[in-house]
């Protein structure tokens, strides 16, 4: 938690004074969070993380400030290679703050693994048979991780499904694990194989896929926020930005788009923890299939009495405070100190509020100025460093290509050539 994430000026401290500023501002050691000078990895490091390691590959990380959460300050860390994004983030939890910020509320941690039997005669009685032993199966389960049974997490459920198919029908179970502060994919697919043989015995068949469910739609975290009219732009942007929403909720094709710009902020939080960003991704899109099968927005917008913007966002939060490499990555350590967030709960519950921020502001840019603007002024240090700009010619040439609104490469050269030729 931090003091006071209201920062004016944050973004005019150099780097260091940014990193002293964000560990002073949540009770930190001044030197908490210098691992992020160097990304906190070395090529020792990685080659414990995975197979063929030839070295590591940079991000950077940035710190969104504004954002109040079940009304506690938070600095959110942010993972990110693309220009705009943290300053978004932060930009909508400005407009949030003024109605008070991120109201977040989630389940129990539940993921779930399926275990498929094939080549069973009799489908639907042998899925009655094995909901029969439930207490043994579910015994056997919970045996293979007395930790997390200790801490008070474990088998919730057993459920038994059947999934017809072109030639034959599967029997497949699910096991329902609160699996606490982990992801849970490794304690769940633990369970799952030990548990697979004796299910298979029961339905007369074969056991076969033994692996946790990315759709973890019994692990959902929640955010809304109340937008208030004026410091959005007004009744006419209020109305706008519904409408930007609707054509997401109407049609798939913007609604990628939407969900893309909510990606944005909940993938770099995933990332800069030391989380899984494939099974955050999985989840969310899963989860972006309504119940008659087609692809729609993940978060809703409507105007309330008042005429302000309600914003909601629910979302699969598959993530950990242990386990993976939340706790071998310096950066995902220093990270997570940084959040002050003491459950997994609460991280997912605060990824979800940086997704809605980072929707309510894409959002908003789009039924206004146009993301261009923005997105582009900042995106513009790449393009004129791609150009071949030396650090002190930066700055220069941003300033000429926002004038010019005109961001190719070939004018930045141009613009380029020109300052040198000026000299
Ligand atoms: C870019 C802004 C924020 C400018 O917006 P602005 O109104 O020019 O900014 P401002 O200078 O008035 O500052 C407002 C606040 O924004 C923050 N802010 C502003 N600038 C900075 C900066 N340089 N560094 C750090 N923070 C910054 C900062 O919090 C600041 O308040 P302060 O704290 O200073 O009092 C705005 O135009 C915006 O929110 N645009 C949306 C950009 C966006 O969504 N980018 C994502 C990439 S595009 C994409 O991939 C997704 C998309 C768009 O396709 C999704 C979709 O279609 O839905
Ligand atoms: N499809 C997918 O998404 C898949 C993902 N993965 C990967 O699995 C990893 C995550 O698996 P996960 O099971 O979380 O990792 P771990 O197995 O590393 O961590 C979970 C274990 O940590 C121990 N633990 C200690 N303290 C706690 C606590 N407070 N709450 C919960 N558990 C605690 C538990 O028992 P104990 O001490 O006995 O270990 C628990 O089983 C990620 O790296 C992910 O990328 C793997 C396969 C598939």
């Amino acid at each position: 938690m931090a003091g006071n994430s209201r920062l004016s000026g944050f973004r005019n401290l150099d780097v260091v004074e940014r990193r002293r500023t964000a560990a002073r501002e949540c009770g930190l050691e001044p030197d908490a969070l210098d691992v992020l000078e160097t990304g906190g990895l070395d090529s020792e490091i990685a080659d414990r993380m995975i197979e063929n390691a030839v070295g590591v590959i940079g991000v950077p990380v940035g710190v969104a400030t504004n954002f109040t959460v079940n009304g506690r300050d938070v600095l959110v860390p942010m993972a990110t290679e693309e220009p705009s994004v943290v300053a978004a983030a932060s930009n909508a939890a400005r407009i949030a703050r003024v109605r008070g910020g991120f109201t977040t509320t989630s389940t129990t941690p539940v993921m779930q693994a399926q275990v498929q039997i094939v080549d069973v005669t009799d489908p639907e009685a042998a899925r009655l048979r094995v909901l029969e032993a439930r207490e043994e199966i579910i015994e056997l389960a919970e045996r293979q991780d007395p930790t997390l049974v200790r801490l008070g997490g474990g088998v919730v459920d057993l459920t038994v499904r059947t999934v017809p198919t072109g030639d034959q029908t599967y029997v497949v179970a699910h096991l329902a694990v609160d699996v606490r502060d982990a992801m849970g994919a490794n304690a769940v697919n633990t369970m799952a194989e030990a548990v697979a043989p004796r299910i298979a015995e029961l339905a007369q068949g074969r056991p076969l896929l033994r692996i946790l469910t990315n759709r973890a739609d019994r692990r959902i975290s929640r955010a809304r926020a109340v937008l208030d009219a004026e410091a959005l732009g007004g009744p006419e942007v209020a109305r706008d930005i519904v409408h930007g929403y609707r054509l997401a909720a109407a049609d798939p094709y913007r609604a990628a788009t939407h969900n893309k710009g909510i990606m944005n902020g909940v993938s770099a939080v995933v990332l800069a923890t030391g989380n899984d960003t494939r099974a955050m991704e999985a989840g969310a899109h899963a989860h972006a299939v309504d119940a008659s099968g087609r692809y729609t927005s993940l978060s809703t917008f409507e105007l309330d009495a008042a005429g302000d913007v309600v914003a909601t966002l629910e979302l699969p939060t598959p993530v950990g405070l242990v386990g993976g490499a939340t706790r071998t990555h310096p950066v995902a350590r220093a990270a997570l100190a940084l959040t002050g967030v003491t459950t997994a709960r609460e991280l997912g519950e605060l990824m979800v509020a940086v997704g809605l921020a980072q929707n309510i502001a894409a959002v908003r840019a789009l039924a206004t100025e146009g993301i261009q603007r923005g997105h582009m002024s900042l995106h513009a240090r790449n393009i004129a460093v791609a150009a071949g700009a030396e650090p002190e010619e930066i700055s220069q040439v941003v300033a000429a290509l926002v004038a010019d609104r005109s961001f190719g490469a070939d004018h930045a050269e141009a613009v380029l050539a020109r300052l040198r030729d000026r000299r």
